[in-house]
């Protein structure tokens, strides 16, 4: 029988690095950040609509979507948000329902940061929900090391979305991703996790836990 997994967490709690640990076990990682970027990169199936609901200078000169300059609108203001969402979370859904339909592993992990914010949407199509949870200050201090971040604008995408307490709550299992938990703890508590959730014949957990 196929798991399905949801994975969330809040901006830089370290998702990505969680599904690499799955991807590494074997389970087909599906990660909506990256269909999102790939909708809104030159070419992107999403930016003419985009150029028409935001004009033409939210585009950059390569024809990519301006992310710092989208970014700092959003955040900003919620209504700019809804109707950015509305262009592409219908067409991130898609996508993620046809890679989901061409997957043959026995584990399909579906990376969503806003699979909390969506509520039962993605509760229902999953039989798992794993949550990645750290402090504030650790998301905050990962992010601001990306270009171009600074701590206002991280404090900004916290504050839209989902409460560490209520991510929490929609769990089936956290893992507790602070400061100090090294790479190597944080992969043996993935491939615990598949194991206890009985994803354990997925090529590559046995190998892993032995060395
Ligand atoms: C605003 C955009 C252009 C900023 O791009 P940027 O390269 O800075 O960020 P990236 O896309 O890599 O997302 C990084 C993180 O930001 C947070 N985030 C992104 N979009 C949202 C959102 N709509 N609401 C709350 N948090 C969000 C998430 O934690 C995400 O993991 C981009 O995030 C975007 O297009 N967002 C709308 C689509 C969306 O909702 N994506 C997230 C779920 S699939
Ligand atoms: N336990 C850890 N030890 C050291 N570095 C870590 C740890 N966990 C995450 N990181 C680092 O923190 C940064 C953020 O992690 P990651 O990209 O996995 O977060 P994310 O939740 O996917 O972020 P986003 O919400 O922006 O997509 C990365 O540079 C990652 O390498």
């Amino acid at each position: 029988m196929r798991m399905r997994i949801g994975l969330s967490g809040g901006i830089g709690s370290g998702k990505s690095t969680v599904a690499g640990f799955w991807r590494e076990a074997g389970a087909t990682v599906i990660d909506t950040d990256a269909i999102s970027r790939g909708l809104t990169a030159t070419g992107g199936a999403a930016l003419p609509a985009i150029a028409a609901e935001f004009g033409p200078q939210l585009i950059r000169a390569d024809g990519a979507l301006d992310r710092d300059a989208m970014r700092a609108l959003v955040f900003a203001d919620a209504g700019a948000k809804q109707r950015l969402e509305a262009i592409l979370h219908p067409m991130i859904s898609a996508e993620t329902q046809a890679q989901a339909a061409a997957a043959t592993t026995s584990a399909i992990v579906f990376d969503v940061p806003l699979l909390v914010e969506a509520g039962l949407r993605w509760r229902q199509r999953v039989e798992r929900v794993l949550i990645v949870d750290c402090a504030e200050q650790t998301q905050l201090a990962r992010v601001m090391q990306r270009p171009g971040w600074t701590r206002e604008a991280a404090e900004a995408v916290i504050r839209q979305q989902a409460r560490r307490a209520q991510r929490r709550a929609c769990a089936d299992a956290v893992i507790v991703n602070d400061e100090g938990l090294t790479l190597a703890t944080l992969r043996l508590q993935v491939l615990a996790l598949a194991q206890r959730w009985g994803c354990g014949t997925i090529a590559g957990i046995g190998a892993s836990t032995h060395r």
